[in-house]
């Protein structure tokens, strides 16, 4: 084909910023068409003056006009890096944000890495999407039993499949919150949804599926659950660390303290935002 007529990678990237898509974003997606890494930037410069085939140019419309309507990135790719891992990921579970890896990085500081003897760690996911939190804290401590429930079969289909491709063996259960375990956990780490029902933000999330991410009138209502039940489910020094909205630090931090967890505190997110508290139970159940 005619590089002054054909759409070059150079001209596709031109024609991403006309249509308003980020330039990250563009980036990526055209690595990803183009079947290169999507973090291989470099390449996107090396080869600016390539041509893209006619049905590559096609299928580029398509993506931008896709982006440019506000599906995740990840969606349109298919997959997403988390704490070093590739998952696959779809409209199925929520997009993983890089602000939960904070709270597997908390997690993580709490948990010894060689524990001597016997009781195994034993860690929990409530509401596991992608599997993203239970199969970084798994990579991360392979001896440890890390159990992952969510109650949408879809999303465990995809965490499931997941687990297998990145050969982690986590256990899965299809279940209400903590409903179909069984305790003592040393940690039980959840990005639950937490948005208010009204949120103005909802539509831009609209691609994502609505059980991942509204929970009632204040966005407490699962939050207020787990933090109920969880003591039934820690072992004695066992942590509840939980990821929520920007402006509910002070709301959860009452709640964990008012069912009686110790060490109340929050920590923050990339932006410096606290959008993670938790606390350690020290009592008898
Ligand atoms: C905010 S998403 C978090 C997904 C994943 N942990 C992450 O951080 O990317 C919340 C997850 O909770 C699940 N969920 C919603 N209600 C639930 C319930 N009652 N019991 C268990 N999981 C639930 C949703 O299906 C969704 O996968």
């Amino acid at each position: 084909m005619n590089a002054s007529t054909s759409t070059t990678v150079a001209k596709a990237l031109a024609q991403a910023a006309a249509q308003g898509v980020a330039r990250i974003d563009a980036q990526m997606l055209l690595l990803h068409l183009c079947g290169q890494p999507t973090h291989s930037r470099a390449w996107l410069i090396t080869h600016d003056g390539d041509a893209l085939t006619a049905e590559q140019a096609a299928q580029w419309q398509q993506l931008l006009q896709r982006r440019a309507d506000g599906e995740p990135v990840a969606y349109l790719t298919g997959r997403k890096g988390f704490y070093g891992l590739d998952l696959a990921v779809d409209a199925r579970v929520l997009d993983p944000r890089p602000d939960t890896e904070t709270l597997v990085d908390w997690a993580l500081e709490l948990l010894p890495v060689n524990r001597e003897g016997p009781p195994q760690l034993r860690l929990a996911d409530l509401g596991t999407g992608s599997g993203a939190i239970a199969l970084a804290l798994q990579h991360e401590r392979p001896a440890a039993e890390v159990w992952a429930v969510d109650a949408s079969l879809d999303a465990l289909a995809v965490a499931k499949a997941n687990a297998a491709r990145l050969q982690l063996p986590v256990r899965f259960a299809h279940s209400h919150w903590l409903s179909a375990l069984q305790g003592d956990f040393d940690a039980i780490v959840t990005n639950p949804p937490y948005i208010r029902a009204d949120d103005p933000h909802m539509p831009a999330l609209r691609h994502e599926p609505r059980q991942a991410l509204t929970s009632g009138a204040d966005g407490l209502n699962d939050i207020r659950h787990i933090v109920d039940t969880a003591p039934q489910y820690l072992r004695s020094g066992g942590w509840l660390l939980i990821e929520h909205g920007w402006d509910q630090a002070g709301d959860v931090r009452a709640l964990l303290a008012a069912r009686g967890f110790a060490q109340v505190q929050s920590r923050n997110d990339l932006a410096g935002i606290e959008r993670a508290s938790g606390g350690q139970w020290t009592s008898v159940k």
